[in-house]
Formats: C-alpha cells, sequence, structure tokens
C-alpha cells in the first residue's frame, strides 16, 4: 500500500498523474489561502513540527509511514500536547493528553462529533454502511440509535450466556492444541460475534468469517491517516483504475467487493432464517422485531438493520482478538502478574468451577490486568478521527472548522505524567479506588458522542478471557535454541492493530485444571 509519503518520495507514478493533480491544485490552493486568512484576531494555530518550505505540502515529509502513533507521541513531548500539522492544506490536529482530549473531544462533543469524509474508505471501498465512518447528522443518529439499544451496559449483560459457552469451547481447545491459541483465539472472537450478532453458528473455515476479516483488513489499512492521497485530493476519485498511477483503484475495488459481500451475504442468510421462523436471539432478531427502534419507515429500518450487523461484525471480533492477544503478550513480559491473579482467582473462586461474571466484583486484580491490557497496547492507537464541524478557540489556539482530530490513544496511555512507568505492565496502579488515575477504558474506546458502543461487550469478553484463561493455563515464554524467548512488542500498522504473531506456551495448570476444563465442556448443553 502507497502512502503518501511514499507518494511523494518513492513513487515515480506520481509524474503521471499531472492532469488530475493540476485540477486539485487549483482547488487547493484556494483552499489553503482560504485556510490561512480564517484566523480570527490574529490567534495562532496550535504548534507542531516545522511545514515544508515548497508551498502546499505542508508537513508530508514528517508524516511516518507506520506505527504513526509513536511519531505523534515524540511530537507531542517536542511540542506540547495538542500540535498542529498541515497535509496539502488539510489541517490535523493530534492530541497527546488525556486532559485535552476530554476537553476537546467530550466537553465540546457538540464541535467534535463529525468524522473525515474519506473517499478512498467511504466512496471507492463503500464503506459508508458504517456509520462509525459517516458523518454526524440525522442519518449516523438512527444508526447509532440501533447500537445503544443493542449494546448498552443492560443488554450487553444478555449477551453473557454465549461468551461463557463459546469461552468454555476456547478453554478446550486450548488444552489439546495450545500452539495454536492465536487461530483458537480468532474463532472464538468470531464465533460469540457472529452468534450474538446474527444468531449465526459459524463452522471451520467459515465464509462468513473470512469475508469479515478480510474487509475489515482492507478498510483499516486504506483508513490510516494520510494513506492515500485521494483522501486529500478527493477529485482523484475520478480517475479510472487504468489511468497510469493509479493503483489506488485496484485496492478500491478489491476493497468494495469484499465490503458487498460483508453487507449482503450473511443479512441474506438471516434474513431467510426469520422468514421462515428459525432466528436464533440475536441483536439482528430483536431488531428485526423491533423494527421502529431503527426507524418509523420499514424499508429504511431494513436497511439500516443490515448496516449495523454487518458493522458489528465487521468490527467486534478483530477489536476483542487483539485485546486478548496483547493481555496473553503482557503475561510473557511481567510473568509476575499471573502468579498473583492465579493466587487470587483460587482464594476467591476455589479450583472446582469456572470464575463466571457474578465473581468480578470479588476479583480486583483481574478487573486491574483487563484494564491494564487496554491500557498498555491499543487495538485502534490513533482512535478513528473526529472532524472539527466549527471554528473553535482552546487555550488561544484557534481550530478552524474542517480540521481533522486525532487522538493519540496509544500516546495518551503512555503519557508519563499520567501513568507512571507507561511502558511496563503494572496491574497494581489499578488497585486503589481512590486513585485519581483515568480509567484506560475511557481512552480505548473512544471520546463524546462517537464513542465505543460495543465497549461493554468487548469488555465483557475480555474479562472473561482473562479470568477462565488464568485460572486454568500457565502462560509462559516458548524455549527456543538460545532459551526462552521473551517476543518484542510488535504490532501491526493501521487504523486497527494487533501484536503480529508471536511463539508462547500454554500449559494446564494442573490435574484439576485439565478435569475442570473437561468437566465444564461436558456439561454444557449441545447447542444453542
Ligand atoms: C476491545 C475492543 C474494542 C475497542 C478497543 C474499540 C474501540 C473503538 C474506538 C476507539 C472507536 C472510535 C471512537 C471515537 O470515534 O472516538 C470505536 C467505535 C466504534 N466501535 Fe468499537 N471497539 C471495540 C469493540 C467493539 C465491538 C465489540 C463493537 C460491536 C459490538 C464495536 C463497535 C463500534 C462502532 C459501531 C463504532 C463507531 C461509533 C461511532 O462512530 O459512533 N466496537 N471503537
Amino acid at each position: 500500500m502507497l502512502s503518501l509519503y511514499d507518494i511523494f518520495t518513492q513513487s515515480p507514478s506520481i509524474f503521471l498523474l499531472e492532469g488530475c493533480l493540476i485540477l486539485a491544485a487549483v482547488s487547493l490552493c484556494i483552499r489553503i489561502l482560504f485556510n490561512r486568512s480564517k484566523s480570527p484576531l490574529n490567534l495562532p494555530f496550535p504548534p507542531g513540527p516545522r511545514p515544508s518550505a515548497i508551498p502546499f505540502i505542508g508537513n508530508i515529509a514528517d508524516m511516518p509511514s507506520s506505527q504513526e502513533w509513536k511519531t505523534f507521541y515524540e511530537w507531542g513531548l517536542a511540542h506540547g500536547p495538542l500540535i498542529m500539522v498541515e497535509i496539502m492544506g488539510q489541517k490535523m490536529c493530534i492530541i497527546n493528553s488525556y486532559r485535552v482530549a476530554n476537553e476537546l473531544l467530550n466537553d465540546r462533543s457538540l464541535i467534535y462529533s463529525d468524522r473525515p469524509a474519506m473517499p478512498m474508505v467511504n466512496d471507492l471501498m463503500d464503506w459508508k454502511f458504517n456509520m462509525g465512518l459517516q458523518p454526524y447528522g440525522p442519518d449516523y443518529k438512527k444508526h447509532r440509535r440501533v447500537f445503544q439499544h443493542g449494546f448498552n451496559r443492560r443488554e450487553s449483560t444478555g449477551y453473557q450466556p454465549v461468551q461463557m459457552r463459546e469461552n468454555t469451547l476456547l478453554l478446550q481447545k486450548l488444552l489439546t492444541d495450545p500452539d495454536k491459541y492465536d487461530s483458537h483465539l480468532r474463532t472464538t472472537t468470531g464465533a460469540v460475534i457472529m452468534m450474538i450478532g446474527l444468531g449465526y453458528q459459524i463452522t471451520e473455515n467459515d465464509e462468513f468469517v473470512r469475508i469479515a476479516e478480510a474487509a475489515q483488513l482492507a478498510m483499516v489499512s486504506a483508513a490510516r491517516p494520510g494513506a492515500y492521497l485521494v483522501d486529500l485530493l478527493p477529485i482523484l476519485k475520478y480517475i479510472p483504475e487504468w489511468f497510469p498511477g493509479a493503483s489506488f483503484q485496484k485496492v478500491a475495488r478489491q476493497g468494495r467487493e469484499l465490503s458487498q459481500e460483508l453487507q449482503n451475504k450473511p443479512f441474506t442468510w438471516a434474513v431467510k432464517q426469520f422468514n421462515e421462523g428459525n432466528a436464533l436471539p440475536s441483536f439482528f432478531k430483536d431488531l428485526m422485531e423491533n423494527k421502529e427502534v431503527a426507524s418509523d419507515d420499514p424499508a429504511e429500518a431494513e436497511h439500516i438493520i443490515q448496516c449495523a450487523t454487518a458493522v458489528m461484525y465487521a468490527t467486534g471480533a478483530d477489536t476483542i482478538l487483539a485485546s486478548t492477544l496483547t493481555f496473553i503478550l503482557a503475561m510473557l513480559h511481567a510473568p509476575h502478574v499471573q502468579k498473583i491473579a492465579q493466587e487470587e482467582l483460587d482464594r476467591v473462586v476455589g479450583t472446582d468451577r469456572l470464575p463466571n461474571y457474578t465473581d468480578q466484583e470479588a476479583l480486583p486484580y483481574i478487573n486491574a490486568i483487563v484494564k491494564e491490557s487496554l491500557r498498555w497496547e491499543l487495538v485502534i492507537p490513533l482512535g478513528v478521527p473526529h472532524r472539527a464541524m466549527e471554528d473553535d478557540v482552546y487555550n488561544g489556539y484557534f481550530i478552524p472548522a474542517g480540521t481533522i482530530m486525532i487522538a493519540n490513544q496509544w500516546g495518551i496511555s503512555h503519557d508519563e505524567q499520567v501513568f507512571s512507568d507507561p511502558f511496563a505492565f503494572r496491574p497494581e496502579r489499578f488497585l486503589n479506588k481512590e486513585s485519581p488515575l483515568p480509567d484506560p477504558s475511557t481512552i480505548a474506546f473512544g471520546w463524546g458522542r462517537r464513542i465505543c458502543p460495543g465497549r461493554f461487550l468487548a469488555e465483557n469478553s475480555l474479562w472473561l478471557h482473562v479470568a477462565t484463561i488464568l485460572a486454568c493455563f500457565n502462560i509462559s515464554p516458548a524455549i527456543g535454541n538460545d532459551g526462552k524467548i521473551v517476543p518484542p512488542r510488535n504490532y501491526t500498522s493501521g487504523m486497527a492493530s494487533r501484536p503480529l504473531p508471536f511463539p508462547c506456551s500454554i500449559t494446564p495448570r494442573n490435574e484439576a485444571a485439565v478435569e475442570l476444563v473437561k468437566h465444564s465442556v461436558a456439561s454444557l448443553p449441545e447447542s444453542y
């Protein structure tokens, strides 16, 4: 994939886009001049790295091509908690502080709830169905309402039986084939989301799961801020695929095909089940029976339900998977943590049953591990970009309407002023209830009116994985030729990030744990 940086530093094909660029440059000049003249009262813009002396380029050369959150964090150390950069006339604010993110994105959410247009993903790859990328307005609010309805705190507890069943099956797989822990977790998170979302029971190498994963991967890769020139020069979206240098159109076409499969195939299956009276309880079934939650117009309601179920299973599984993988990686970096956790589990729950949600209050250390896993590495390190809908002034700085607002959630979670020793995995920091530390769930799940509506469901899944895996298994470094392998904290780039595959050894704690898993699986009802 070409990043903006690549296009301007490496790719000769850029010259072949000349025709379109001339057109685009004219509109850009107007936009830049307009932007420049728009700082009322001569207020300064927020500070940031010095832009290029070459007109229009702005900070393109400064933009990293991967792991942007780390560079943005460094910029924060150099320039302060609120930074502004400009790329071809598009202003972008990067927030590196919890206080500033709260004051802007939460307290002023009336101004900062919009999304950037993102022509690559929304128009070319046909992801407009995803309310997470829609502009703030009446349509978006309808889509958001169905999520609030299906995944508020109370409704999310209703899904716990599905989470517990699939989790028990996960423990069995970890027992019989621990080396494939990554693939087992993937199956489990997929199974949970498909059952909760659509009432669909996945099978081995499931087609719907494959579609969801491929579509989501294509989307998050394309949605990185500045990944495609067309996001800054929307006119480029009209260039045909055969045009020399327009390789982004091929990427877009492949993404579009996946998006359409994602929207249509599972929904068609679910509607058939529903019409035949065979639908299992799910988010989809509940909405089909209560269409007025989505809209008074049944056709519009059905469209919104179709979009919501596609969003749910495109975004839900991968994020929960990534946060659980982070927890496993953390156990290799902080071995003492699992000892303390296992001592707590044995003392509170005992060894003859699995921990369940009724134990949550009594397991403060497990709860602290969940919080620390959400803080230590971020599933969505830069959040999802917001956009200023009006001009604003903050701490004497001018933020013009149209500015893209990026909360560097990774940077905020590693702010030394807030979290001491931020790169260490230390659940203890969350044990003191009086502590003024921010709860990482108020960072990892985003901000204001766009805060993640699936957060209760996600936290429930992560909690169960942490509590039950630690109750039954020891997680330790795999042994290589040179002894123990403690894998580095290497994460993928993109809007969503997860650890790169790493070896690890997952073994039952003792014979009692083996029996507990076997007994728990045997006690499960045969099917849903
Ligand atoms: C650990 C798991 C998860 C993490 C870390 C996470 C994180 C996020 C973040 C950072 C945002 C952007 C918020 C903002 O704009 O400020 C978001 C939005 C969203 N998430 Fe999640 N999420 C997770 C799981 C889920 C699940 C399980 C679902 C589905 C049930 C879900 C559905 C959504 C939707 C629909 C949006 C768009 C919200 C909007 O634009 O109004 N997420 N999530």
